[in-house]
């Protein structure tokens, strides 16, 4: 088994997600912006949620966070992190033991929200102080380790927001979330305000870490080629579920669903001759899904069965790979009609 530099074995699940769900009450009915995910994360793997604007990602961060909005219909689901099956811990239980000590969101535009009038350093050494009592000089000192750990000069730690840029800011806030050495940490559209030399700096101090600490991460992004730096498996989510779970290489190169298809399709490549094509349609309303496979009104392959509904995941490739195209891959899964085993062979 693979380890990090720092000895922790790697390979071993360390997030389970079963069934998850997260529901909005609004005037026109319930919004199902999470609609029964079921996935898992193993310990130091990079997990990317891909999806187009308004597919659910956010809400799955929130549904794994506990972060409610008043609106909230419906949170379901089980969800075990490490030996926990933190889904059933009280809320107190939740803030105290997992919140930010184990599990660590980096939220959209969340470098906006450190406090103006308050060092930087200070706001890094804040979670420390706050969960785990730790006196302030002792937490200023963990805080100076990770300034350094994502890039940040240490004289910044005296400097207020204001006074960094949107780059600097952001590895502020990522050092927020690491500094308490959460197991695993959401990062939420982290570098999609900055520019793309700040990205990939970014993305390399997340590799970095990711490397040399064994941390696990959730990427939610709808930027397919910011994604592939780090991803070592990859989510695909459309309307409020997920369509195929695999390997970033597998997705990359080779994805089974005819959304994922697609979605590599409309990426617009540097070497290659093809024109990206975009992908025809709107995503259906949240509100009230099709009973039937969500993707079937914009898929090129639909068939008659795709009016029912979608089978649950099943391995990846299924009659492709039964017939030999393709090596099968133990964590695949799509979740689609013509790859059910009974399934393919009838569309057009
Ligand atoms: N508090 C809320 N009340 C009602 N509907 C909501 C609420 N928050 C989000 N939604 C809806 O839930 C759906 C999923 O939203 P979410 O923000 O999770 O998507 P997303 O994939 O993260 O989108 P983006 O990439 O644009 O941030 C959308 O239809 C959105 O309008």
């Amino acid at each position: 088994m693979a380890t990090t530099t720092t000895g922790v074995a790697a390979g071993e699940a360390l997030l389970r997600v079963e069934a998850l769900a997260l529901h909005y009450r609004t005037r026109q009915g319930a919004v199902r912006a999470v609609d029964g995910l079921t996935f898992d994360v193993k310990r130091g793997e990079a997990l990317v949620v891909l999806g187009e604007s308004g597919c659910g990602k956010s809400s799955l961060a929130r549904a794994l966070m506990r972060l409610h909005p008043r609106n909230l219909a419906h949170h379901g689901g089980r969800v075990w992190l490490g030996e926990t099956l933190i889904s059933e811990l009280s809320d107190e239980r939740f803030r105290r033991e997992v919140q930010w000590s184990r599990l660590a969101l980096v939220m959209q535009a969340s470098m906006n929200a450190l406090n103006p009038v308050v060092k930087v350093g200070e706001q890094v050494a804040e979670p420390l102080r706050e969960l785990k009592r730790w006196p302030r000089r002792r937490a200023l000192e963990r805080a100076a380790e990770v300034f350094q750990r994502v890039g940040l000069p240490l004289d910044f730690m005296a400097r207020y927001p204001f006074e960094l840029s949107g780059g600097m800011r952001q590895r502020a806030v990522l050092a927020m979330a690491l500094v308490a050495e959460p197991e695993l940490v959401i990062l939420d559209e982290p570098t999609s305000a900055l520019d793309v030399l700040t990205q990939a700096a970014i993305m390399n101090v997340l590799k970095e870490i990711k490397r040399d600490q064994g941390t696990s991460f959730i990427l939610i992004t709808h930027d397919v080629a910011t994604s592939s730096e780090l991803a070592d498996r990859v989510a695909l989510m459309y309307a409020g579920e997920l369509v195929e779970t695999c390997s970033a290489e597998r997705f990359f190169t080779a994805p089974a669903h005819p959304y994922s298809r697609m979605l590599m399709e409309s990426v617009p490549r540097l070497h290659e001759r093809r024109r990206p094509r975009a992908i025809a349609g709107q995503p259906p309303s949240l509100l009230d899904p099709p009973g039937g496979c969500r993707f079937a009104a914009r898929c090129p392959a639909r068939f008659a069965r795709c009016a029912e509904p979608s089978p649950a995941f099943v391995p990846g490739g299924g009659a492709r790979e039964a017939a030999g195209e393709g090596a099968s891959e133990s964590r695949h899964r799509v979740r689609c009609w013509l790859h059910a085993p009974s399934g393919g062979g009838e569309h057009g």
